[in-house]
């Protein structure tokens, strides 16, 4: 039996080719208006598929917001598994932006139903919430090494609002909860590399969410040390939340190699006649400015 190649190196291979541009795929109301499609699932099925078309061989991964398809009900899953699949097809890493999180029991439910190869809604990797500890994330985690899967804990996120419980103190040593996070995902990366065969890239599986829009150091979150294998990150907060792609490498520092810019309305908002080259202009300036 061939070995599983880790969400770590398809996510290294995925930058290497197409650069670190992630589309965020957000049919929101007013954009499906934009867009000339109705506000149905119907609407956002074709939006979605179009964004697909824009970002294929120019994008490393796609993330689809499930709110937006959610809010149609069964009609909106169902859209959602037809997304999923359509961008497999096209080569794109899909990012199911979920934020999951309860008791390990339930948690394991989700991890089955985003991460279990064969589900209809199954992903490449899933946001995740660790607010109930990161001990109630163990099957999930468990797909990153059984199943090639990806997942990014949510430690800084961009909204500004979230600062006071992401900078709060915790544990012996007085960490912040985002750095908590970001050490309990860059210590399971590093444990598993330890012990996995399959786990030897230079990429580890598991990785964090910390938003563009913010003062990394304010949250204590280091963005000096070289760590092996580096941790994904997913950054949101580039575009329309008003980070600007010039200031990545300053944000981000090291933790720049596996970063994933993440974008949804800057791009989508170009309407369908221009969003290819929306999407083109942006991979092309986030190669210019945000390499290591
Ligand atoms: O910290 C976070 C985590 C997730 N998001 C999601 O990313 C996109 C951002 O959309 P833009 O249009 O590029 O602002 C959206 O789906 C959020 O739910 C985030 O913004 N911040």
């Amino acid at each position: 039996m061939s070995a599983v190649e880790t969400f770590g190196s398809r996510l290294g291979a995925a930058i290497l080719q197409r650069g670190r541009l992630c589309v965020g795929i957000d049919p929101h109301s007013y954009l499906l208006e934009q867009w000339g499609l109705a506000d149905t699932a119907a609407g956002a099925r074709e939006f979605s598929l179009r964004v697909l078309d824009a970002a294929a061989g120019h994008a490393a991964a796609v993330k689809p917001q499930i709110a937006f398809y959610e809010r149609f009900g069964a009609a909106g899953y169902t859209v959602l598994e037809e997304v999923l699949v359509a961008a497999k097809q096209r080569e794109l890493l899909s990012i199911a932006d979920v934020k999951r999180g309860d008791v390990g029991t339930s948690v394991q439910a989700y991890g089955d139903a985003w991460l279990r190869p064969g589900s209809p809604l199954e992903s490449d990797a899933m946001t995740i919430s660790v607010f109930q500890g990161f001990g109630s994330i163990v099957h999930p985690l468990q797909y990153t090494i059984d199943s090639g899967k990806g997942l990014f804990l949510l430690a800084a996120t961009s909204n500004p609002e979230a600062r006071d419980i992401q900078r709060a103190r915790v544990g012996p040593e007085g960490v912040t909860v985002a750095a908590h996070i970001v050490n309990e995902a860059q210590g399971w990366n590093e444990r598993n590399r330890a012990v996995h065969p399959t786990e030897q890239g230079d990429i580890g599986s598991v990785g964090v969410v910390l938003g563009a829009t913010l003062d990394l150091e304010e949250y204590g979150v280091s963005i000096a040390a070289q760590r092996k294998p580096a941790l994904p990150v997913l950054a949101p907060g580039f575009g329309h939340q008003g980070a600007a792609l010039s200031d990545a490498v300053r944000l981000f520092g090291s933790l720049t190699r596996a970063t994933l810019v993440s974008e949804s309305r800057s791009v989508l908002s170009a309407g369908p006649g221009a969003v290819a080259s929306a999407v083109r202009e942006r991979a092309e300036l986030v190669k210019r400015e945000v390499a290591l």
